[in-house]
């Protein structure tokens, strides 16, 4: 696991400083202030630098991932074109993989865990307008945070809304808008996600079995 140590807050002028406070701490905070947007500009031309690596491009991926994000573990890999809003409000496990066209935005903390298996078209949406129009007009947002833990699948296109935790080895289904908290060990889908079962043993095909007995042959 790396941990992105260096302020990135660190050139901003005490108002900026009060807009970011704010914004990651879950208050209506101001959007569009000029420094925020700063901060955004400085997270797209890294992930713009990241979309246009070739895949042999390890090491400059690497690079990329550990200066974008708050953290990063381990064996990550994140297909092209991926797009966030700060980067430094995102922190990825080890043994993750996010497929095509992913888009996390940031305002508030998106934390993913282990093994987590995102497919394409993803979004991960922590942030809010204002309802009200002349407040969504100034700049006001709010912002809150995910969780997706250990070992969750999400589904292609699936949506998930800030303040929403899913719980260790949930599978998400395609489509899927996930507004509320998911336990741990189900299948949700639809929109509002709802729990359609949980995962048990039953599920199990032999896979892990066959593998090793193939492995053990060689
Ligand atoms: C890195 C990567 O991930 S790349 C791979 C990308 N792949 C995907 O995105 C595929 C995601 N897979 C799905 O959405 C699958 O449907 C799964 C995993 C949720 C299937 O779960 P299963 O338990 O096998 O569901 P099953 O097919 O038996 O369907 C059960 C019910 O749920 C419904 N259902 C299944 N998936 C969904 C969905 N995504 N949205 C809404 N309803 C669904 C079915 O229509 C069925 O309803 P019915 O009983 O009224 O007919």
């Amino acid at each position: 696991m790396t941990q992105n140590n260096y302020d990135v807050t660190a050139d901003l002028t005490p108002e900026g400083r009060v807009e970011w406070d704010l914004m990651v701490a879950g208050e209506v905070y101001q959007d569009s202030h000029p420094e925020i947007e700063r901060k955004r500009v400085e997270a797209k031309k890294l992930f713009r630098a990241y979309n246009a690596l070739d895949y042999d491009q390890e090491t400059e991926r690497r690079a990329i991932m550990e200066q974008l994000f708050a953290a990063v573990g381990d064996d990550v890999f994140i297909e092209p074109n991926f797009r966030c809003e700060m980067g430094r409000n995102i922190s990825i496990g080890s043994h993750a993989y996010i497929n095509f066209d992913c888009v996390m935005l940031d305002n508030a903390p998106i934390t993913i865990g282990d093994y987590v298996w995102i497919a394409p078209m993803v979004g991960l949406f922590a942030t809010n307008h204002a309802l009200d129009f002349e407040e969504r007009k100034a700049g006001a947002c709010q912002a809150k945070p995910i969780v997706i833990e250990d070992g969750v699948w999400l589904g292609g296109h699936v949506t998930v809304l800030g303040g929403v935790t899913i719980g260790r080895g949930a599978v998400i289904g395609a489509g899927s808008v996930v507004t509320h908290d998911i336990p741990a060990g189900v299948i949700a889908v639809g929109n509002p996600a709802r729990v359609l079962r949980p995962i048990t043993d039953a599920d199990k095909t032999g896979f892990c079995e066959r593998i090793a007995a193939r492995d053990a042959a060689r």
